[in-house]
């Protein structure tokens, strides 16, 4: 499961100092000073200090300076972005963001109308959702979901257990209901959000390029997903049709479109990132299929694989699965180097991803005076106890740094897209809204509030008043339905 490098964590710490050449680092006085119980103590600007705690500050140093993300980087991230974009749908393979299409070339225009299923297979969590659309206007009538954690072994198990998996709880959620029956002994649709990369074929079909985030169900690789998902469903007896398979950032898009046509891109901050937006389909030179009448098309970027000079693989420093695993390497390395967490074994810090990206959350937003949450949480996840409240501080300064890289990596990412709309910039720039899920962005509010300020700064005041952020809670659920809708017969 650690398919973190270890190089990923500190890549980006040392990633940019490799570049500077002989940086002198500060150097403990060796001993000169008189010894306190078992360490050396050192004289400093700030008074005694145990060498333990000049060790720990230095490790923090390193990582707040390794991590920093000024402006000029940030932009050139987003300058980067907009680059690989090009390359991507200049030619397959033209980029590691593989600008995947999505063969979704009409969004939704609020007259969808009736009953429409949706299955959302993510990285954490697998959703059933029933919704009855309106139509004119009207949107959602009313909808149901079901939320479901994906039980750990089905992400490393077959394809047949985990769409065995998916079309028993779509099984269930159907047996629920009373009454709704298809009129005219129509077939049930349903629209199939799959959050990995996927080379579609069609709306409704294609093949799964590989699996990210903690799936590894090598038989799945090549095949069809909705193939696998129809096989699965029959054998549960569900005579359903699957009318849509879309990347959940598609269905983030086109969930907050059918609410606000200005919606541009649809982006995830969840256990992995991605973005979708919609290209004009005469600006993809990779695509040879006759252009839709609608002139557009859907792109799931999958910009997680994204990296450049200036930093390693994007979605392992922007998203929800990594940054409690980061945190969890730079507390091991602090205390490795430092001792600063008295007699532990170490066993749970050395543990890869036993620190989880909500652990961090709790800590980093902790408002008690003496940082309780954070004495809990070290104590409970990692069983690292008695520590000082310096100590803890330090420990929410680590999971500010990794937040904030995070946040603002994730900012950049937003402006390259905007950069290449066209949209970052001028004083008539139209308005554009940028449709975010996922739960890192839901429920890390420091991440949100970062991510947001430093799309204001990158943009400056005056493009700034033209672009907006909203969360789209769910939106890939009920996406996943409108487009099944909008391609419905
Ligand atoms: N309270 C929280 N604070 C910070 N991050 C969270 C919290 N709860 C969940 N997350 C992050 O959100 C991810 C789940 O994202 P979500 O969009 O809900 O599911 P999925 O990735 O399956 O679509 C988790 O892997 C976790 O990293
Ligand atoms: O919703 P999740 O599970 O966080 O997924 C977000 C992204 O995670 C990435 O790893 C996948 O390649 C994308 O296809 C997906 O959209």
């Amino acid at each position: 499961m650690d398919n973190v490098s270890s190089s990923c964590c500190y890549a980006v710490c040392s990633y940019r100092k490799a570049k500077e050449q002989n940086k002198k680092s500060t150097t403990l006085i060796p001993f000169r000073c008189r010894r306190v119980d078992r360490f050396s103590i050192r004289l400093s600007g700030t008074g005694i200090m145990a060498a333990v705690e000049v060790e720990a500050e230095k490790v923090v140093a390193e990582l707040r300076e390794g991590c920093a993300t000024p402006a000029s980087l940030l932009r050139d991230v987003a300058a980067a972005m907009a680059g690989e974009m090009g390359a991507g749908l200049e030619k397959e393979g033209g980029s590691r963001v593989k600008m995947l299409l999505s063969y979704v070339d009409k969004l939704p225009t609020g007259r969808e109308e009736g009953l429409f299923y949706g299955l959302d297979l993510g990285g954490t969590n697998f959703r059933v959702l029933k919704v009855h659309l309106g139509g004119s206007k009207k949107h959602v009538v009313n909808s149901e979901s079901r939320e479901v954690s994906i039980p750990p072994h089905l992400m490393s198990g077959t394809s047949s257990e985990l769409f065995g998996f998916i079309a028993g709880e779509l099984g269930k959620f159907v047996a629920e209901e009373e009454g709704t029956d298809m009129p005219n002994g129509k077939k049930k649709e349903l629209g199939f959000t799959f959050s990995f990369p996927v080379r579609q074929r069609s709306v409704a079909s294609g093949t799964l390029v590989k699996w990210t985030k903690a799936f590894s169900i090598d038989d799945a690789v090549g095949e069809d997903v909705v193939a696998e998902l129809q096989t699965a469903m029959v054998k549960q007896g569900l005579d359903m049709h699957v009318a849509a398979l879309i990347n959940d950032a598609v269905g983030t898009l086109a969930g907050a479109i059918y609410y606000d046509e200005d919606v541009v891109a649809g982006v995830i901050f969840g256990t992995g990132t991605n973005a979708a937006y919609v290209e004009k389909a005469n600006a993809i030179p990779k695509w040879e299929g006759e252009l839709p009448n609608s002139g557009d098309m859907v792109i799931n970027m999958e910009w997680g694989n994204f990296y450049s000079s200036d930093l390693p693989i994007y979605e392992k420093l922007t998203s929800g699965m990594y940054l409690g695993e980061i945190v969890r390497r730079v507390l091991l390395k602090l205390s490795l180097q430092s001792g600063i967490f008295s007699s532990i074994d170490n066993s749970k810090l050395k543990t890869c991803f036993h620190l989880r990206t909500p652990h961090i959350s709790a800590m980093h937003h902790d408002e008690t005076p003496d940082l309780k949450i954070v004495a809990e949480k070290l104590h409970q996840i990692l069983e690292i106890k008695d520590t000082s409240l310096e100590t803890r501080k330090m420990v929410v300064e680590i999971c500010d740094i990794v937040a904030r890289r995070a946040a603002r990596l994730a900012a950049a990412g937003i402006a390259g897209i905007l950069m290449k709309l066209g949209r970052n910039g001028g004083i008539d720039n139209p308005r554009s809204v940028i449709a975010i899920d996922g739960g890192l962005f839901e429920h890390y509010t420091k991440f949100r509030e970062c991510l947001e300020s430093t799309l204001g700064e990158l943009l400056g005041e005056e493009a700034s008043k033209s672009v907006a952020v909203k969360h789209a809670n769910d939106g890939s659920g009920i996406g996943a339905a409108l487009i099944a809708a909008s391609q419905s017969r």
